[in-house]
């Protein structure tokens, strides 16, 4: 996951590839509820691993289940509608961060157990999920006896739920659904707790996002319960319910979460396809049918029942006119997706948008026009014209990760224009709601333009610190690092265990062109292995210098040190990374410290590990060796013409990286 201020996104030109989805939010939430309330242990293959599921899987440990991870099965032993006398005398509070699948469904479910067994309750959440209505649910807990309290503003979080208290069952519950089905959901998830008798749900208004309702039927019958429909306004639980374990659970990968990159094959999927594995025909959630519009727009789609393929077909997209009250989380992609469409595309019944992690409707309006689109939206619509003349733009992401996510799908303007732009993600960390690791999962199936990747090359003489400074500069923008001084070294290690002879250039070489190797905070790590102690001895040294004398070597690492080029972005230190190797990069820093400064860091290493060292060798070593990488004829360490020169004798580590942070930021058009 980025968890950095900021996420660039460089203008993108393609895609295609495979992406295998996390695990359905709506699904793994409503299974955690299940085997949580359910008697004996349930085995869930493929739960979504994310805020929303981390905060029910702690509720449902404070509530006294064993919840054990095993491999990659979590084992739920559930309290069988049961309160410990622990939780029954003591209460919980529980935080439940802005997850609506958590905070209604457990309202639901903790109100009836504190009336019937005794108890008291708190649920709270993040700022925004206080001003999330959850008045409409306890207006029907309350009508059948609940004792509930808002603890801030009427009919909102945070809650408190007490009891022991009659309840009264014998008549229809009635419970609004056009201001969120999740209050219907959360009163078929919890009722079965208290259906000695059959207990009837009536829905009153027009019950809004149907779908995830048929997810709820589907879920509660895996776990033994056969709730009676009639039409969209009547639900009977059976008298004698009980939540009985299915043993094990699958959750199949999140629909809603799959929409980007449908809608990614739709835009760039032109030579090959992006396929997407994890939902398809036999998916049980409503969010597949984005697929459906995504076709209207265009897009070629094929699927089987665990997956789905989409390929670009009409270009530019069909504009579009559509209720979306069905797909209310997808339909955030559509709105993206509307850019590059030939006429204005309207998403409608959509006032849902205005209650979620943000308003949404104003959200979308707000960033898509800073894009420099034309939006209009109504109290339930939104209405998206095409954009020829894109701006640069920030995206503020109001904690909401399908921002975040439909977003990205705007660095792909060059489909579109000649004039490409760059898009800013602003807090790309809050996709961790649903999907933590969406951005790393997009830049594995598109593709750039190699100079439109940002390079920052760090060269400077030995022992200025540049590796640090590399490190600390690429984490700050979540880019990839090259130490390229590394690079020789491992090229010499993993021919010497190939058993290749170091002599052998040509031999060498076909190893050195194909090292998976990377580096992530200081280490460097060879097919999976943490190589950086190795790399330092010094007889690693020696077989560095030795297949450095071979020209294909030479040739071979200066194509892997280009290639080291990927999304989102570079830092790259070495010696002459912006003379020779990125000569493009939009910044160069030459990095220097007086000798002084470097012998006595040097000295500092070596008495730190243990080694005796001495002050006045070390820098005359130093000066020599200066001497020498200014003197020699092939690549002299020498600053690029453009580089911004840095002398970092007196300044701490952090004093650099915000110098270096500000000449990029300087540079960016946002
Ligand atoms: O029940 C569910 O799992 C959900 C229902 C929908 O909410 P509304 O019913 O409030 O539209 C949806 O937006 C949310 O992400 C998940
Ligand atoms: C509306 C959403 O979440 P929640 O489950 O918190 O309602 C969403 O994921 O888009």
């Amino acid at each position: 996951m980025y968890k950095i201020p900021f996420l660039d996104l460089p203008p993108l030109q393609a895609a295609a590839g495979t992406v295998r989805l996390p695990g359905s939010k709506s699904i793994s939430n409503r299974v955690l509820l299940l085997a949580g309330l359910a008697e004996g242990e349930t085995l869930i293959q493929d739960l979504l691993a994310s805020d929303d599921t981390a905060v029910m899987l702690e509720a449902l440990r404070q509530l006294g289940c064993d919840v054990r991870q095993d491999g990659p099965v979590l084992r739920v032993r559930g309290i069988g509608a049961q309160l410990n006398d622990g939780v029954r005398a003591a209460g919980l509070k529980l935080f439940l961060g802005n997850a609506g699948t958590a905070m209604r469904p457990l309202a639901a479910a903790l109100a009836l157990l504190a009336a019937t067994q005794g108890a008291t309750f708190e649920l709270s959440g993040v700022p925004r999920m206080h001003e999330r209505p959850i008045g409409d649910l306890v207006d029907a807990l309350r009508e059948l006896g609940c004792e509930i309290t808002c603890l801030g503003q009427e009919g909102f979080p945070p809650l408190r739920l007490g009891g022991p208290t009659p309840l009264t069952l014998n008549a229809p519950v009635r419970v609004r659904g056009d201001v969120s089905s999740q209050f219907l959901t959360a009163l078929l998830l919890a009722l079965p707790l208290v259906s000695a008798e059959d207990v009837v749900i009536e829905v009153v208004g027009e019950l809004i996002s149907k779908p995830y309702i048929h997810i709820t039927l589907e879920l509660l019958k895996r776990f033994g319960i056969e709730v009676r429909r009639d039409g969209w306004e009547r639900f009977t639980i059976p008298a004698g319910s009980r939540y009985r374990s299915p043993g094990e659970v699958h959750v199949e990968g999140d629909a809603s979460s799959a929409s980007y990159f449908v809608a990614l094959g739709a835009l760039a999927g032109i030579e090959a396809p992006v396929r997407i594995e994890g939902v398809g025909t036999a998916s049980l959630q409503g969010d597949v049918r984005f697929v459906e519009a995504a076709a209207l727009m265009g897009a070629t789609v094929s699927q089987g029942p665990n997956w789905v393929e989409v390929r670009r077909g009409a270009w530019p997209l069909k504009a579009l006119d559509l209720d979306c009250n069905h797909i209310p989380d997808a339909a955030m992609t559509l709105a993206v997706m509307a850019l590059y469409a030939d006429g204005p595309s309207t998403l409608r019944n959509i006032a849902s948008w205005r209650v979620k992690e943000t308003d949404r409707i104003a959200a979308m309006a707000t960033e898509l026009q800073k894009l420099g689109a034309t939006v209009e939206e109504g109290p339930d619509w939104l209405r998206v014209n095409p954009l020829h003349d894109w701006k640069p733009a920030s995206i503020h992401t109001y904690d909401d990760h399908r921002v975040a996510m439909c977003f990205s799908l705007a660095a792909l303007n060059p489909l579109v224009t000649d004039r490409p732009v760059r898009v800013r993600i602003e807090d790309p960390a809050c996709v961790a709601k649903t999907f933590p690791d969406y951005f790393e999962t997009l830049f594995e199936v598109v593709r750039a333009r190699r100079a439109d990747i940002p390079v920052i090359t760090i060269d400077g003489p030995t022992a200025s610190g540049k590796g640090t400074l590399a490190d600390e500069v690429a984490h700050a923008l979540g880019y990839i690092v090259l130490d390229s001084g590394a690079l020789y070294r491992t090229a010499g290690l993993a021919a010497f265990h190939a058993g290749v002879s170091l002599d052998d250039g040509p031999a060498v070489a076909q190893i050195a062109a194909t090292l998976d190797l990377h580096f992530r905070k200081g280490r460097a790590i060879l097919q999976g292995e943490d190589i950086t102690d190795l790399l330092r001895e010094e007889a690693t040294g020696l077989m560095a210098s030795q297949v450095a004398a071979h020209p294909e070597v030479r040739q071979a690492l200066h194509q892997l040190q280009l290639d080291f080029r990927r999304l989102p972005g570079l830092v790259a230190d070495g010696r002459d990374m912006g003379t020779a190797v990125f000569p493009d990069a939009p910044l160069k820093v030459f990095l220097t410290a007086s000798a002084q400064t470097r012998a006595e860091r040097r000295y500092k290493q070596l008495i730190d590990k243990g080694i005796s060292a001495n002050m006045e060798s070390l820098r005359s070593d130093l000066e020599a060796r200066d001497a020498r990488d200014k003197g020699r004829a092939a690549s002299p360490l020498k600053p690029a013409q453009d580089a911004q020169l840095l002398d970092n004798s007196g300044q701490t580590i952090e004093e650099s990286k915000a110098l270096v942070l500000e000449w990029w930021q300087s540079r960016q058009p946002f």
